[in-house]
């Protein structure tokens, strides 16, 4: 299938999304895209674990996940974030499905570092004709990035950067979007519009870009190693298709990038 967009909706911006994004997604959709979403929900899971008393720690941007964090974790971005973008999309009259790594075997992962991490998971597949058949009969997948374990039994939390970049490369998506909080790569405060992948490593080297950013911009990096054309990082209330004059970082492969 040709034309896929995958949509990564970051937890800090979830709550603001303006009518606008809706109605780019709509319009995506009429112009003979596929898009899919996957959503992270970083600062709802922490409010609730605040909630409950239960103390969260994140080792380079991952949260370590015991099995009373996974549970608040499961809760909050399969039950919470996924039905509430569901039915915003349907309200702008887009047909969509919330979708769990469990449901139709979609991500399977195995433990990144149960020492360090506990139940963050690293995937290990992705079940790219189960997201096929919903795009097909004109349904948006929203996914949450919840993993389960080759046994069935076990499930891992994901890093929401980290399950687009990988449901990019299942699909072979043209183009990878991360939504969130700033309007792209900020270098002394100034957007990076255009960056090579490997210029891209040279500022994480250099401390320009650090925390929530690193795991984007090494998704974006391992799509586009997946063989995918271009990656973008802009703000939840930039217009998705402002075509040519999109505002935000675009990341290409490096002959790409040159030309
Ligand atoms: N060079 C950079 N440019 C822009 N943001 C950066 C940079 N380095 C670190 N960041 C941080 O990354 C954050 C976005 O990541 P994160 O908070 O995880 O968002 P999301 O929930 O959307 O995934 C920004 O709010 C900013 O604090
Ligand atoms: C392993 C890991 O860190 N998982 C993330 C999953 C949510 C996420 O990634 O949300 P954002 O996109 O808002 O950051 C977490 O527990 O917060």
């Amino acid at each position: 299938m040709e034309k896929i967009i995958v949509i990564k909706c970051g937890g800090s911006m979830i709550d603001t999304l303006s009518d606008d994004f809706f109605i780019a997604i709509k319009k995506l959709q009429e112009t003979g895209f596929h898009p899919i979403i996957v959503h992270g929900g970083g600062p709802a899971i922490n409010e609730l674990l605040e909630n409950l008393q239960i103390k969260t720690e994140f080792i380079n941007g991952l949260r370590k996940t015991t099995k009373e964090v996974m549970e608040v974790v499961e809760m909050v971005l399969s039950g919470t974030i996924t039905n509430k973008l569901v039915r915003k999309l349907h309200k702008h009259g887009i047909s969509s499905i919330g979708v769990t790594g469990s449901d139709g075997g979609l991500m399977y992962a195995k433990p990144k570092d149960v020492e360090n991490l506990g139940l963050v998971g690293e995937i290990t597949r992705v079940n790219q004709q189960f997201l096929l058949n919903l795009l097909s009969i004109g349904m948006v997948p929203v996914i949450s990035p919840i993993a389960i374990g080759m046994d069935f039994e076990d499930y891992y939390n994901i890093n929401a950067d980290t399950a687009a970049g990988e449901v990019a490369v299942a699909v072979n998506a043209e183009k990878v979007i991360f939504v969130t909080d700033v309007p792209g790569v900020l270098k002394d405060n100034e957007i990076i519009e255009k960056a090579t992948a490997s210029e891209i490593l040279r500022f994480i080297d250099d401390g320009i870009i650090s925390g929530g950013m690193i795991p984007k911009v090494m998704a974006a990096i391992h799509s586009l190693k997946g063989g995918m054309k271009e990656a973008m990082i802009v703000s939840g209330h930039t217009p998705l298709i402002a075509g040519e004059n999109i505002i935000g970082t675009t990341i290409k492969r490096e002959l790409e990038a040159v030309k």
